[in-house]
């Protein structure tokens, strides 16, 4: 594996620590605010690899648009290894859930466009991108473009774009969401394989019980009315994990306990008085 030295000085490390504190955000709509969550805490510790359930609208992609900084917050703070952030960096990765890859440009392109832009020296640049390509099974379709590719390669080479540039913190929204289930299940496994070499820190927001359950060392549990975090649960299954894992009993638990959770949640965020 290329090493980090072999880079350059500025190089980020890939182990983040994140800290939330106090993270509101509202938006004025139709002349009304709305409160998407109010005073989110949590700390994430560097290699720590977190997963976000919850109902639809309860502010699960807007918590990861807020520490990338696209959106800003209303109140609160973001803090990437104990600095806090105030705009966008490479700092923070974003896989998001459809190919967001220029299509203009060949999947090499693609995935050394952050390092190009950082200044990495050509012959590092190739040699990195071809390594992280290799790994996700992409080197032979380096020279294509990304509407050449199936979904899942697609999201291959979205992972490897954020990766490559070694970010603190790895924030991935619904990234399988557009996936045919036997696709998504290879990229579980895939992601699993890549983040055992890698260990970045990940935060992964999902609507899929068994995909969290499965990728994350903790998952939290967010709510409605108000947004919040409504459990942070410790997923206490070993390392490394397989999809056959979704076969053993305390998988079986696990899932069950999180969905009546979510149940709750959704009933909540349900009006049928409407
Ligand atoms: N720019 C915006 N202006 C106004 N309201 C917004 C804006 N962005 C998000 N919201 C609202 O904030 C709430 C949370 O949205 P968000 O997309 O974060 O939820 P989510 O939990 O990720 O939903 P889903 O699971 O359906 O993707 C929603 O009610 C949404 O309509």
């Amino acid at each position: 594996m290329v090493e980090l030295e072999k880079i350059n000085a500025e190089t980020p490390v890939n182990k983040g620590h994140l800290e939330v504190e106090n993270l509101s955000v509202s938006f004025r709509r139709k002349g009304n605010t709305i409160h998407v969550f109010n005073d989110i805490n949590f700390i994430i510790e560097p290699n720590e690899f977190v997963c976000i359930l919850g109902p639809s609208g309860c502010g699960k992609s807007t918590v990861l648009n807020v520490i990338a900084q696209f959106i800003k917050q209303t109140r609160g703070y973001v803090f990437v290894n104990r600095r806090e952030v105030d705009s966008p960096g490479a700092d923070r990765g974003f896989v998001f859930q459809q190919n967001s890859l220029l299509p203009w440009k060949t999947v090499f392109q693609n995935v050394e466009f952050g390092l190009r832009i950082r200044g990495v020296q050509t012959v590092q640049r190739r040699e990195l991108v071809n390594e992280y390509l290799s790994r996700v099974g992409l080197y032979k379709y380096r020279s294509s473009y990304p509407h050449q590719l199936s979904g899942g390669m697609q999201q291959r080479a979205s992972i490897v774009r954020a990766l490559v540039n070694f970010p603190s913190v790895l924030l991935m929204d619904e990234p399988f969401g557009a996936l045919d289930a036997q696709t998504r299940h290879m990229m579980q496994e895939l992601l699993l394989r890549i983040w055992n070499d890698y260990k970045s820190t990940v935060i992964f927001v999902t609507h899929d019980i068994e995909e969290a359950i499965l990728l994350g060392d903790r998952i939290f549990v967010m709510g409605v009315n108000p947004g919040r975090i409504k459990e942070k649960i410790t997923i206490p299954l070993e390392r490394p994990r397989h999809l056959d894992l979704m076969y053993s009993q305390d998988f079986i638990n696990l899932n069950r306990q999180i969905f009546e959770l979510i149940r709750e949640e959704t009933l909540k965020s349900m009006d049928f008085n409407e």
